[in-house]
């Protein structure tokens, strides 16, 4: 008998062998991952870098939905004066460690580590940042999740307020990377995140406490990133977002409407973006005697380009220019603890029940 049982042991040794599979060990993928996603950045601030990361973002369909044919072509033009029209602004923002927004999101990642590894889950999350555009990218922050034992991902991309050009595009992204994968970890999303407690307490407590250490303006300027109205028509709810976002500021600071001022920052090429520009808000605003103003851009978690250089610099100066006499920018979330503390509760309360 054990002649024949040592046979059959051989025999199934062989098999295994012979299909390459004799080191064939089921895996125990039993960690959740979180992957975090933000839009992506330059490597470096220089003409050359910031091209290569505007024609990938650029040609990405969600965000310009015209014919490849015609776009590409003009896109090579577009991306070289736009990209050297950059290379100032991105050299006055950059920090020792490299662009703000990839600063701000590693910190954001470090401390959602640091926070969530202290469960008594024993290390059962697993979090890596992923970026939209440039590095690094979903591809390989979604591998090293899929790799490191993850059979649960929750997917959170970094913008409050949901858009087919933004948070869709990262979800389209997301399956894109893993169509080949065998065994799919089970994938959950955050569409929005706006209208969650800890977002809008998190935005009004800063407010309120700028306020009280500063006083107030005679005007609070809530902005957003701009959209092509084209996209909204076409069924894209971002602007509906934008408003709910600011209402729900206003209710909580329980300011009357008329303080506020609703706006969209940033236009690129032609056609019609969402309005009022944040440009024209800022100057009506000094032309009709309001000499102080403070905003806010909520639509940003991490402090950016569109931040630090278009609000901060651009809107201020144009702020003086016509008359104005106090302009300041309170900053975005970036690596505030409280924020961070509220960021890791909604991303536990995410996961918790998930099995
Ligand atoms: C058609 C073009 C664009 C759409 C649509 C768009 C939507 C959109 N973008 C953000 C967030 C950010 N955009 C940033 C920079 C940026 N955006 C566009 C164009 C569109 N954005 C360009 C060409 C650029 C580069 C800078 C410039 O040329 O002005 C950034 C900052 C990146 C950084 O490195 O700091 C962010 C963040 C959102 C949320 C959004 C839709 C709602
Ligand atoms: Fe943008
Ligand atoms: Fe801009």
């Amino acid at each position: 008998m054990a002649i024949i049982d040592n046979f059959k042991k051989y025999l199934k040794f062989k098999v295994n062998d012979e299909l390459g599979n004799s080191d064939l060990v089921k895996k125990e993928n039993k960690l959740t991952g979180i992957l975090l996603v933000n839009l992506g950045t330059p490597d470096y601030f220089d003409s050359k870098d910031i091209r290569k990361y505007l024609m990938e973002f650029l040609s990405d369909p969600k965000v310009i939905n015209l014919p490849r044919l015609i776009w590409i072509p003009i896109l090579y033009f577009v991306s070289l004066l736009r990209s050297r029209k950059l290379e100032q602004s991105y050299a006055k923002i950059w920090m020792r460690d490299g662009s703000p927004l990839s600063v701000y999101s590693k910190r954001q990642l470090l401390g959602l580590e640091n926070r969530l590894d202290n469960e008594e889950s024993n290390n059962s999350v697993k979090l890596s940042l992923g970026m939209r555009y440039g590095k690094p990218s979903i591809k390989e922050s979604l591998n090293d999740l899929i790799r490191g034992g993850c059979n649960k991902i929750l997917i959170l991309p970094l913008y409050p307020q949901y858009s087919y050009t933004t948070t869709a595009s990262v979800m389209c992204e997301v399956y894109h990377c893993i169509r080949n994968v065998r065994d799919l970890p089970e994938i959950r999303f955050i569409k929005r995140f706006y209208n969650e407690n800890f977002y809008i307490k998190f935005l009004t407590e800063k407010i309120s406490s700028f306020w009280k250490e500063k006083g107030r303006s005679e005007k609070l300027i809530i902005s957003f990133h701009g959209l092509p109205v084209n996209s909204i028509n076409k069924g894209d709810p971002y602007y509906y977002d934008c408003i709910d976002t600011a209402n729900l500021i206003c209710n909580e600071l329980n300011i009357p409407k008329e303080d506020i001022e609703i706006s969209f920052q940033s236009h690129f090429g032609f056609g019609k973006w969402l309005k009022p520009y944040t440009s024209h808000v800022v100057k009506r605003l000094a032309r009709n005697g309001v000499s102080s103003v403070d905003i806010i851009c909520p639509g940003f978690v991490s402090d950016c380009l569109e931040t630090l250089e278009d609000v901060q610099e651009g809107y201020k100066k144009e702020f003086l220019e016509f008359g104005g006499k106090i302009f300041r920018y309170i900053s975005a979330p970036n690596d505030n603890n409280l924020w961070l503390d509220g960021m890791s509760d909604f991303i536990k309360n995410n996961i918790k029940n998930w099995n």
